[in-house]
Order: C-alpha cells, then sequence, then structure tokens
C-alpha cells in the first residue's frame, strides 16, 4: 500500500464528450426551429502528417454533432493569394459559420496576412487581433476565445477548481496558448504570471503556483520540483516521443512529468486525453455560438 499522495486525473476525453453531447442537443434544437445547420470551414495547406490527423479529428467531431464540414486541403506550394481566395469564399458564404486555417503554415506564407483575412464573425479560432485584443481588455468581449486556452478554463470549471484569487503560472507566451491563456487567467481574477524561455527562474516562480498551465512543447519540462503540492496542473504539451513498444513507433507525452506530478498536486491532465480533446469540443462551441449569433438564435 502506497501512502504516496495521489493526483485526481481530469478526464478531458470524458469531460470533451460531455460538451459534445450538450452541443448535440443544441444544434437539433436550432435545425428544428429555423431549419440552420452550423458550417465549419477547415483549410489545410500542405501535407505536415500532425495537422492531417488534427484535421481529420476536427472532421470526425463535426460528424459526431451535427455540424456540417467544409474542407480544403492544397498542396505546399500553393500561393498566399489561392488561400487567400478561398477565405474569401467562406467569408461570403452564409452556410459557413466559422472558418479555421491549420497551423502552422508553409514558411513561405505571411501567416499575419492569411489570418487577419478571416472574417472576424467567423475567426472561431479567436486568433484575429481584434478578437485577442478584446480579450486583453477589461469590459470588452471577443466574439470568439481561442479554442485550446478556452478548454484549458472549461476544465478547471466543470471540476470545480476555483481560479479567483489563485497564483497561476502559464509555461510559454505563444499566440495561439500561452498568452491567451494568461489573459483568460487573469479575466477569472487569477494573479497571473508568464514563464517562459528568457525567465531567470522558473522553477522557482512555477513552484508558487496553484494552477499551473504548461503549453511550451518540451516533454517532461516540468518536474516535481517545480510544483507546490496540491497544485493543479493543465498540462497543453503534445510531444511525440520515441517509442518502439508502442504501434506508431512513439507515443506523445506532455510538458510535464506525469508520474512526478502525479505524486505532488492535486489535479493533473493527462496527456492524451487532456487538453487535446477539450480543444476540439471548443472549436465546435465557438462554431455553434457563431451560428446563433449571425441568426440571432437564443
Ligand atoms: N488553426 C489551428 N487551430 C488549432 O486549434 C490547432 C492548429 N491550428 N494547429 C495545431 C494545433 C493542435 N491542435 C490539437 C487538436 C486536438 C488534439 C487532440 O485531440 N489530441 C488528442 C489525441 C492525440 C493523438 O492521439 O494523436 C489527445 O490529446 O488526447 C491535439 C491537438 C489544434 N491545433
Amino acid at each position: 500500500i502506497s501512502t504516496e499522495a495521489s493526483a485526481m486525473v481530469i478526464d478531458g476525453k470524458s469531460i470533451a464528450k460531455e460538451i459534445r453531447h450538450e452541443i448535440t442537443t443544441e444544434i437539433s434544437r436550432m435545425k428544428d426551429e429555423i431549419g440552420v445547420i452550423p458550417g465549419l470551414a477547415v483549410i489545410l495547406v500542405g501535407d505536415r502528417k500532425d495537422s492531417a490527423t488534427y484535421v481529420r479529428n476536427k472532421k470526425k467531431a463535426c460528424e459526431s454533432v451535427g455540424v456540417k464540414s467544409y474542407e480544403v486541403c492544397l498542396p505546399e506550394d500553393s500561393t498566399e493569394e489561392e488561400v487567400l481566395k478561398f477565405i474569401s469564399g467562406f467569408n461570403d458564404d452564409p452556410e459557413v459559420h466559422g472558418i479555421l486555417v491549420q497551423l502552422p503554415l508553409p514558411s513561405h506564407m505571411n501567416e499575419q496576412n492569411i489570418l487577419n483575412a478571416v472574417s472576424i464573425e467567423k475567426d472561431v479560432d479567436g486568433f484575429h487581433p481584434l478578437n485577442i485584443g478584446r480579450l486583453a481588455m477589461r469590459g470588452r468581449e471577443p466574439l470568439f476565445v481561442p479554442c485550446t486556452p478556452k478548454g484549458c478554463i472549461e476544465l478547471l470549471h466543470r471540476c470545480d477548481i476555483d481560479i479567483k484569487g489563485k497564483q497561476a503560472v502559464v509555461i510559454g507566451r505563444s499566440n495561439i496558448v500561452g498568452m491567451p491563456a494568461a489573459l483568460l487567467l487573469l479575466r477569472e481574477d487569477a494573479t497571473v504570471s508568464i514563464v517562459h524561455s528568457r525567465t531567470k527562474n522558473p522553477e522557482e516562480i512555477t513552484s508558487q503556483a496553484d494552477i499551473i498551465i504548461s503549453a511550451v512543447g518540451q516533454p517532461n519540462m516540468v518536474r516535481g520540483s517545480w510544483i507546490k503540492p496540491g497544485a493543479v496542473i493543465i498540462d497543453v504539451g503534445i510531444n511525440p516521443v520515441e517509442d518502439a513498444t508502442s504501434p506508431r513507433g512513439y507515443r506523445l507525452v506532455g510538458d510535464v512529468c506525469y508520474e512526478e506530478a502525479c505524486k505532488i498536486a492535486s489535479a493533473v491532465t493527462p496527456v492524451p486525453g487532456g487538453v487535446g480533446p477539450m480543444t476540439i469540443a471548443m472549436l465546435l462551441s465557438n462554431t455553434l455560438s457563431s451560428a446563433k449569433r449571425m441568426h440571432n438564435f437564443q
């Protein structure tokens, strides 16, 4: 019998399933009452294997809740103009309520130009600078919140974990996860620190946190010594590491050393099965809200 404390495992997979169930109900109610079916357009450029997998998962998730998905796959050597042309077509298409351009884009394309072209009313990724700007301002409301950070906060809410007044540390400052995650925690009245690659004493700062959200992409970077006993850990990292015993030849691990975290934290998200499924659930949720907003449906 072990006397070591053991963290609650936050089951993102089952919470995401519950959310998809709620979305399914709402979509069928909308279809029955006003005959509208939410539509999501996904644009994939190039043939990165991980991106293709994510896009396939998104399509499956759309089907499971009744969102109509529109998919465009363009070759790696497409021009920016070609991508912009599809975005403009989807911007004008009344059956499309959400547009997602899968990132990363090929290096010869200007990501900013492309993301700015997505109509803010259809920016279900929440990456448009106007959405991020509103997220950062008190008293303003973005039309959409980026899916991964929104999924992290939703996990905390659905597990009844208080955020208000807590010390939160976000590790990583990317535009798509770290920065918006910090902004969301601030909106939830946490005291927020951001630890990044130039931080002098990351371990010392992180070990004071009641809530840790890690989004850096370094396998097992956050060790047990970085974790305050009883802290809650949301691990956004999805890092492939070689594993000859796994059928694919690799397996996915988070940024946080899971075995060590389980002994010290009070709750921890696994990888896979933690934040990943929530990201897709939030994308569906954003697409539904977009359709509701466009058709004035409560
Ligand atoms: N415009 C854009 N929007 C995104 O939201 C976006 C993107 N680009 N580019 C890539 C990242 C990554 N991402 C994930 C989505 C789902 C899982 C997911 O469902 N993971 C599962 C399974 C992972 C597996 O087994 O392969 C899990 O963690 O349990 C992971 C990662 C969305 N992203």
